[in-house]
């Protein structure tokens, strides 16, 4: 016997909740399903106890600056703390109740276990059936993508979840992969007085972004006494009990107290029993529409649609995906002015295209980079003062595609530059604006000027 519901919600991490919770509040009958935390991977392991850890190697980096501005400051770091604030304010030491009881005070009906689909319409979940008289939506996120790399799985080697969870930090980590999760870790590892060593298999960190976002991450890690290594890939595995030893393609050996691998998520859907409803278990994400439909009675959000594995890109479809649920009007999905941020110190914010992405795609390109050390503000600043503003024009349309800020308010500044990519705003209207001075996003205005 199967229990008939309006919606079955599958992952609850910051999609599948949105989703549950205002269908609920709409007044639908809603089964949430969550296999683990309420809230999932942001709250827990990602972006909330990351950004608390940033927040504090931040503030060491502030007072190691004071010399030469402001006087003397010393600094004694204690990852205690951090730990600590991670376990109390952030996480509720790895407990869901609040998250759990602020859905099911909305009405949706909680159900903890790991949901299947079993057919149209329908999601198993521990032996119960639902049966979903709208239809289902499917939010159940990403998971570290570990590389088959020879004797990497006998090792107890990390995850971003024992990363976020550390008690204590070693005295060394490697991190294999230098995108988003290796270089803001590897920044704070370092600042607490870990010697990490960063190996990234393609030519420069932060690969999908700008060449320049990645020449200067590597460069502001090695300042700070980290070792990047580039163009490299680890060919052998292996832990001794005590250390472990990362062999390179380049014949050398990087040996660390830890290994952190992060070289990526993955999406699963062999488990999620997706072939019940026709599609490929194999797939690497699901394929949705404008409206986030999959199929009939078939809804994806968040990581699992492989569109960007962000937190405002799973929040931004989930919006969508409820609208069109409860059947009202709006625009579809539009990632053309997706915006990321890598909250190192300098904060590195692109939206849009690269320009290589711009190049591939055919258009008419022209960019300019402007130092954000050439505005008054920038130099003012003096120490911490790295970073850029790069735009990349669309010559034929006279819009801005894409753009990247980098520095100390990178993540910031590049609202404005979204605004412009997103409302393809003429780069000639945005010449002719008003940016107040003394601030670093005047550094926009002068990379529009040096457009030409
Ligand atoms: C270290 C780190 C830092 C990050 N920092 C940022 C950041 O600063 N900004 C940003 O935008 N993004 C960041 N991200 C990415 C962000 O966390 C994810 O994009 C976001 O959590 C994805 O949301 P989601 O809705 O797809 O679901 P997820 O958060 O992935 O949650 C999915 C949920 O579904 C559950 N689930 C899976 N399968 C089933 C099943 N079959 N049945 C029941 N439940 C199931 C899981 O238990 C999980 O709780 C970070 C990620 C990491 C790892
Ligand atoms: N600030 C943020 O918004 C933020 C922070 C952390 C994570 N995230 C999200 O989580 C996702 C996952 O982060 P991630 O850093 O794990 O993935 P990523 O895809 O950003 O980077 C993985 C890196 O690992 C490298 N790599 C892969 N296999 C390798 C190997 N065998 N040896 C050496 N290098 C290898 C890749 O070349 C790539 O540069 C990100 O794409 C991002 O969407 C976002």
């Amino acid at each position: 016997m199967s229990e008939q519901t309006d919606v079955v919600v599958v992952g609850l991490g910051p999609g599948g909740e949105h989703v549950a919770g205002t269908l609920a509040e709409a007044g639908l009958d809603v089964v949430a399903v969550e296999a683990e935390l309420v809230g999932g991977e942001c709250p827990y392991w990602g972006c909330v106890p990351s950004k608390m850890m940033i927040r504090a190697g931040n503030l060491l980096a502030e007072a190691r600056r004071v010399p030469g501005i402001a006087g003397d400051a010393s600094v004694r770091p204690d990852w205690g703390q951090v730990a600590a604030r991670i376990r109390g304010e952030a996480t509720d030491d790895w407990n869901d109740q609040v998250a759990a009881d602020r859905l099911t005070g909305k009405g949706a009906r909680l159900v903890r276990g790991f949901g299947r689909l079993t057919g149209p319409r329908q999601v198993t979940v521990d032996g119960r059936t639902f049966q979903a008289r709208r239809g289902v939506v499917l939010a159940t996120g990403s998971r570290p993508r570990i590389p088959p790399i020879p004797g990497l799985a006998e090792t107890p080697y990390w995850t971003n979840r024992d990363a976020v969870a550390a008690k204590e930090l070693p005295a060394s980590l490697t991190v294999l992969g230098g995108g988003a999760i290796g270089v803001e870790i590897a920044q704070v590892f370092a600042r607490f007085g870990c010697r990490v060593t960063v190996v990234e298999g393609q030519e420069r960190l932060l690969s999908a972004e700008e060449p320049e976002s990645g020449r200067l991450a590597a460069d502001v890690l090695q300042a700070e006494g980290a070792t990047v290594r580039t163009s490299v890939r680890a060919e052998r595995v292996s832990h001794d009990g005590a250390m472990f030893t990362v062999h390179l393609g380049s014949g050398e050996s990087v040996g660390a107290e830890q290994l952190l691998v992060a070289t990526g998520r993955r999406v699963e859907l062999a488990g999620l029993g997706v072939d019940a409803v026709g599609i490929d278990p194999a797939a690497a994400a699901v394929d949705t529409d404008g409206r986030m439909r999959v199929g009939d009675g078939l809804w994806a959000v968040g990581d699992i649609t492989g569109r960007g594995a962000f937190t405002h890109v799973s929040m931004y479809q989930a919006q969508i995906a409820i609208r069109d649920i409860l059947g009202f009007p709006g625009p579809d999905a539009d990632y053309r002015a997706l915006p990321r941020v890598v909250f190192t110190d300098p904060e590195i914010g692109a939206v849009g295209l690269t320009e290589q992405a711009a190049r591939d795609r055919g258009l008419q390109v022209r960019t300019s980079l402007v130092p954000l050390s050439s505005a008054t503000r920038g130099w003012i600043h003096k120490a911490g003062n790295e970073g850029f503003v790069k735009l990349v024009q669309d010559l034929d349309r006279g819009v801005l595609v894409g753009a990247t800020s980098v520095g100390a308010a990178g993540g910031e500044v590049l609202y404005g530059l979204g605004v412009a990519v997103h409302a393809e705003v003429p780069v000639e209207r945005l010449r002719n604006m008003i940016y107040a001075y003394p601030t670093f996003h005047r550094t926009v205005e002068a990379a529009l000027a040096a457009l030409g």
